[in-house]
């Protein structure tokens, strides 16, 4: 099974309601969609989302990553030798963490496919149906409330609250929220880089103080400072979680050895797909600390990748793999199903990735 050509398109998907975090609001998905062509008629999907504000990722960056470099990288290899075809993928180009990843979930689709079986039966196997939180957008507290409320009402027991923007109404946000859902929602709070170390201490421990029950903390401070988190880690009780500081597994090996956070949240768009993830979650079994699987915004061919991954390793306990559900219309022919907060892994080979309806491809 020999990849002779990597097609991209793009696809544009809208939101429900739009995602506001304290680096950006969306309206829609607007992602790059690559299909790789093998010799033998088989086709892998893989999408890559371009979150300039997280990665430094941009469309038409993905676009001449893979064209430029990862295309005649691969190109000729077979799908029997992912060793080499990782090699050359991670080594073709540095950075580029998106179109890396759409590429190599793409080859693990085509992988899936050359043995007959699920992507989550070659990576583990440890289980087929996973259960993600649901994202609330930072808003104001009323607004949030009523949000929390409707997810509840919609069945997730997990909700993940965006604050960081305008820190003196966090604790008044979360204080309304935890009021309109009761004490048994369990809620997790992402900061997405919009506080001070000192801030975060301050908030935090307000919450604390407040007798409100926070899951962790999600990235609260700017992604390089990894001082900083290490200094919210150490001041408060509730556990940090590292997401945009965490990209690589060196960056996990360095968060980790110096105990910077307490979690960590692994996204196949910052580790440049599931074979650097794999990495990840090795380094967090040795150091004993438990992964969340997250994604940006994305559709459902990226966020089925991940669900696969999530659903392979016990050291993923905890999901934020709401990408789909946030979107109005869903263009993926196949992949896992996801109602609400349940997911479900199909067992055809690959990701089971049928097709994907309105793309259109550059060549
Ligand atoms: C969609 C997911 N639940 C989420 O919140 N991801 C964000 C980044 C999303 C983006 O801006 O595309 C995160 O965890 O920071
Ligand atoms: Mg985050």
């Amino acid at each position: 099974m020999k990849i002779t050509d990597i097609k991209i398109g793009s696809i544009s998907v809208p939101l429900k309601t739009p995602f506001k975090t304290a680096l950006r609001t969306v309206n829609s998905v607007n992602d790059i969609i690559v299909k790789i062509i093998t010799d033998t008629g088989h086709i892998g999907y893989g999408e890559a989302a371009p979150t300039g504000v997280i990665t430094g990722d941009t469309a038409g960056a993905i676009i001449g990553a893979i064209e430029d470099h990862i295309r005649p990288a691969i190109t000729g290899l077979d799908i029997e030798n992912l060793e080499k075809i990782m090699l050359n993928l991670h080594g073709s180009i540095v950075k580029n963490s998106s179109a890396k990843a759409a590429v190599d979930i793409a080859v693990y689709d085509l992988f899936g496919q050359l043995h007959g079986a699920p992507v989550y039966k070659l990576l583990g196997g440890h289980g087929k149906e996973i259960t993600t939180d649901i994202t609330i957008s930072v808003n104001g507290p009323e607004e949030m409330a009523e949000d929390s409320r409707n997810a509840v009402n919609s069945g997730y027991t997990t909700l993940k609250i965006k604050v960081g923007k305008d820190v003196k109404k966090d604790l008044a946000r979360m204080k309304t929220i935890r009021k309109a859902v009761g004490p048994h929602v369990r809620l997790r709070i992402d900061a997405n880089q919009g506080w001070t170390p000192k801030e975060a201490v301050l908030t935090l421990r307000k919450m604390e103080d407040a007798g409100i029950e926070i899951e962790f903390v999600e990235q609260p401070v700017q992604a390089h400072d990894i001082d900083g988190l290490k200094h919210v880690t150490d001041n408060v009780s509730i556990p940090t979680l590292a997401d945009e500081s965490l990209f690589s597994p060196m960056d996990a090996i360095r968060i980790l050895e110096r105990r910077a956070a307490d979690l960590i949240n692994i996204k196949l768009m910052k580790s440049g797909g599931i074979h650097n993830a794999l990495k990840i979650t090795s380094i967090a079994e040795v150091y004993g600390v438990e992964c969340m699987i997250g994604c940006m915004l994305e559709a459902k061919v990226s966020v089925t990748a991940a669900a696969h991954l999530g659903a392979a390793k016990s050291i993923i306990t905890r999901i934020d793999l709401d990408g789909p559900v946030l979107c109005s219309e869903d263009p993926v022919i196949g992949g896992a199903v996801f109602n609400e907060s349940k997911i479900v892994l199909g067992d055809e080979p690959g990701f089971g990735i049928h097709d994907i309806t309105g793309i259109v491809y550059r060549r």
